[in-house]
């Protein structure tokens, strides 16, 4: 089932075309939608919500098409803007119990809702103190948080790693992929890295200046190359050199080498040829790509 589709959806600014044709579907699961920044990731996810008008196409969002049935729609997402907008004089209690009553629960609900919600996404004592005296990571939680709050069907977040150091990353990183693996809410996720949105998607969607690059699941994306990474303990020229002698084509990386996957025998001729040059075998794996280097050879191409 798909949870959005667009059909040729564009969004034209006085000289500017932040979306230009964009058609794509999405399926439930964790969907990472990559850009460099000005690709029109908000400008899509602003118009899926209606918070902003296309200027052609369409777009249905859990089967709500988005200009006549608006209100609908809204009931059942959740979004987690990208700017700070936070208010820094309530603390995140009183703001996520005051917004999960705007979406329609009752005062002892949203009171119990929000203490779920807040400890969920790691935040405990400080949710008493004011949001003005909270850390970009301590903010980062309260927006995701109050996109949850009402148990939504789908959420969209965008750039919910934005201003974090590494640790905090891979935690708020950690937290999105929990959003549907453990209540099986949707996500679509925006960023502009897309090392971290392999880690965490089941598909991905690239754009770039308003026009769909590329639409598919990570496995496709990061698909095992015909190669083989042989890691042996030892000299690695040694290796191989030996390697080249029993008809492989090697090539060297660092310690590593690269080995050209003729068929399943190449694993047996590497074994066989590091034993009997005495080196041990520390790793031998098919090489998978990363969805980075994809994207590089692919906008080489693009632009050769
Ligand atoms: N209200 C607006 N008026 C005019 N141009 C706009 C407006 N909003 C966005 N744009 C332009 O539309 C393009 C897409 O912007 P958008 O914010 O959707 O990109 P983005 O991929 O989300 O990037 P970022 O991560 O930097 O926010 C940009 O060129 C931007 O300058």
């Amino acid at each position: 089932m798909h949870v959005i589709e667009t059909q040729g959806l564009s969004k034209r600014y006085p000289g500017v075309t932040a979306l230009d044709r964009l058609t794509v579907d999405i399926g439930e699961g964790v969907t990472g939608l990559v850009g460099a920044n000005g690709a029109g990731k908000s400008t899509l996810i602003k118009i899926l919500l209606g918070l902003a008008d296309a200027t052609g196409g369409g777009a249905s969002v859990l089967g709500h098409d988005i200009d006549s049935d608006a209100a609908a729609l809204r009931r059942r997402v959740g979004y987690m803007p990208e700017h700070d907008c936070l208010p820094g004089d309530v603390s995140a209690t009183e703001l996520v119990v005051h917004l999960a009553r705007m979406s329609g629960l009752p005062l002892d609900a949203a009171r119990e809702r929000t203490a779920d919600t807040l400890r969920h996404v790691g935040l405990y004592e400080e949710r008493y103190r004011p949001i003005g005296g909270y850390s970009t990571g301590m903010k980062q939680r309260v927006k995701l948080a109050q996109a949850l709050v009402h148990d939504p069907e789908i959420v969209f977040l965008d750039e919910p790693t934005n201003g974090l150091d590494p640790v905090g990353r891979d935690e708020m990183l950690a937290l999105v992929r929990r959003i549907y693996d453990d209540f099986g809410i949707s996500v679509l996720v925006t960023s502009h890295l897309l090392g971290e949105l392999e880690r965490i998607c089941d598909h991905v969607v690239v754009i770039d200046a308003g026009v769909l690059l590329r639409s598919s699941s990570v496995a496709d994306f990061t698909q095992a190359s015909a190669e083989l990474a042989v890691e042996v303990t030892g000299d690695p020229a040694a290796g191989a050199d030996a390697l080249a002698d029993a008809g492989l084509t090697v090539r060297r990386e660092g310690h590593l080498l690269l080995v050209d996957l003729a068929d399943d025998a190449t694993y047996d001729v590497v074994r066989d040829v590091t034993a009997g040059q005495g080196l041990g075998l520390v790793r031998l794996e098919r090489r998978r790509h990363h969805i980075a280097e994809v994207f590089e050879e692919e906008a080489d191409d693009v632009h050769a």
